[in-house]
């Protein structure tokens, strides 16, 4: 795409109209870099960047530029005023003067006043525009507000970057967190690897989006709230809900309406540790049923080339974030059950046992098969949280990086699926007991460890069948 600015597109820096550019480009010693070779593009500190606007953004950009030693000019509407916010060194003036005082522009005002650039158009011809602006909402205008800056000033170089700073990392003299990253994106490539050049001296990690068509996506960036995560959470709440209703009437309605038996205390812990890993396992189950469905439809249609479905596609790519929520509420879980011996609640009931014990003058009242199933449980329950802390350190992009494929699809596969087994083992051990011995009235409703390890179960039996028919066409 970048040769499309190469061989003199209209917005192209190499082509005759922008002289002015052209001369603005120095390697570090003062001379002039090679047109053919933009990675060496540099700007020699000291070099005049001009901003356009005296707000917040172009106050801390200001800073950021003087520690890297440039030298700042300010354009505003109201220089007389607007320089009492500026360090003394800045030189703040009308917009006409700082425009023709620089070779690179950054433009600190909102979309909504480009406008005012109209009147500067033919001082603005060759520059490098800057377009550091975000929107409100996630696609709030037909074209990009680059894009739009770009039609508005077809002669001069538009440039998009910096946005996803905010003005509060701007100013910050070394920042350390994920605020060091700028998408850098435009349809000349001299002039994007100028930018680049800047960001990097200015200490910023500059990220090359290509050509200005990508300013879209990097607008879109800063206003996006946890992309690929409200399908994922969505399921949760409405699982949650589902399995918080479900064990509400069954456990604590159904005996109430029944035997009169007030068991409200339940709600506040053991409904929730109820519904936390029916949850788990389910959204657990969901990863690798959308593998399955996918594996099943290109079996359907004899071919590994035809779109999957949308919900599908949305579904497969929603993976890592559906089983990261397992592994989160499966914590919780544990945490939680570490906390139920510590209840008032619990300690009543042992004493009541006790007592009761004494009275039917029980000395042992060890049951080895009670025994084994809460030892069975406990270990399946600890190794499958495990496993799930293995699957979700893995998916963190920098340890992902350090697998290679077949490494990342053993812990995200085979380990995955043995993940779901164990948990699977885990849920009947609990529910066993509880869906066919404790109490009768139980029976009144199919048992709540059903309906959770259903689920689970079919995925597990579907891999099974996998791994039949593999075997069977090898
Ligand atoms: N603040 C932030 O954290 C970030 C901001 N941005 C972007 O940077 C740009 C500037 O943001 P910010 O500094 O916060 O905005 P402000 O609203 O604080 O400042 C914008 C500046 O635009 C000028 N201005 C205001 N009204 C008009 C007008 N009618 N005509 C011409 N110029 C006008 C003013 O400068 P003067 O009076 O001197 O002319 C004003 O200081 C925006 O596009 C924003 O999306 C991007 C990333 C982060
Ligand atoms: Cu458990």
């Amino acid at each position: 795409m970048d040769s499309i600015s190469l061989m003199g597109g209209s917005r192209s820096p190499l082509s005759s109209h922008h002289p002015r550019h052209a001369q603005a480009c120095f390697l570090p010693n003062g001379t002039k870099s090679g047109v053919g070779d933009p990675e060496t593009a540099r700007l020699p500190a000291r070099s005049t960047v001009a901003i356009l606007g005296s707000g917040d953004f172009s106050k801390c950009l200001t800073i950021r530029l003087l520690r890297c030693g440039f030298h700042v000019v300010v354009g505003s509407r109201h220089p007389k005023l607007a320089s009492q916010s500026f360090p003394h060194v800045v030189d703040v003036t009308h917009h006409e003067d700082a425009v023709g005082k620089a070779s690179i522009v950054f433009l600190a005002i909102r979309r909504e006043h480009y406008s005012i650039l109209w009147d500067l158009k033919h001082l603005l011809e060759g520059k490098i525009l800057v377009d550091v602006s975000n929107n409100r909402r996630v696609n709030q205008y037909p074209e990009s507000n680059a894009e739009y800056l770009a039609s508005l000033l077809p002669d001069s170089i538009a440039v998009k970057g910096f946005n996803v700073i905010s003005a509060w990392a701007m100013q910050q003299s070394c920042p350390k967190d994920a605020s060091t990253q700028v998408f850098i994106c435009s349809d000349s490539v001299e002039a994007r690897h100028q930018i680049m050049e800047l960001a990097r001296q200015l200490n910023f990690l500059p990220v090359d989006m290509g050509t200005l068509s990508s300013s879209r996506d990097i607008e879109n960036i800063p206003i996006q709230l946890f992309p690929g995560w409200k399908g994922p959470v969505l399921a949760a709440v409405a699982l949650s809900i589902f399995f918080f209703a479900y064990a509400f009437v069954r456990d604590i309605i159904h005996p109430y309406v029944k035997y009169k038996q007030s068991d409200f205390y339940k709600i506040p812990i053991e409904m929730v540790n109820r519904t936390l890993p029916t949850v788990a396992i389910t959204l657990l189950a969901l990863v690798y049923l959308a593998g399955q469905l996918a594996a099943a439809h290109q079996l359907y249609y004899g071919t590994k080339y035809r779109h999957f479905p949308h919900w599908l596609e949305g579904w497969l790519q929603s993976r890592k974030q559906l089983g990261l929520l397992s592994f989160f509420l499966a914590a919780v879980h544990v945490a939680y059950s570490l906390c139920l011996p510590m209840r008032r609640s619990e300690r009543y009931l042992l004493l009541n046992t006790a007592y009761q014990q004494v009275h039917a003058n029980v000395e042992n009242a060890w049951n080895e098969e009670e025994v084994w199933r809460v030892e069975m449980y406990v270990s399946f329950g600890i190794m499958s949280l495990g496993l799930l802390s293995l699957l979700a350190i893995t998916s963190i992009p920098s340890v992902h990086s350090t697998l290679n494929w077949r490494e990342f699809s053993f812990i995200q596969s085979t380990l995955g699926y043995i993940a779901l087994l164990i948990a699977t083992f885990h849920g009947l051990l609990f529910g066993w007991k509880r869906a066919f011995e404790e109490d009768a009235y139980r029976f009144y409703l199919p048992p709540s460890f059903m309906v959770a390890l259903a689920l689970p179960v079919c995925v597990i039996l579907g891999k099974v069948l996998m791994l039949v028919c593999e075997l069977c066409t090898y």
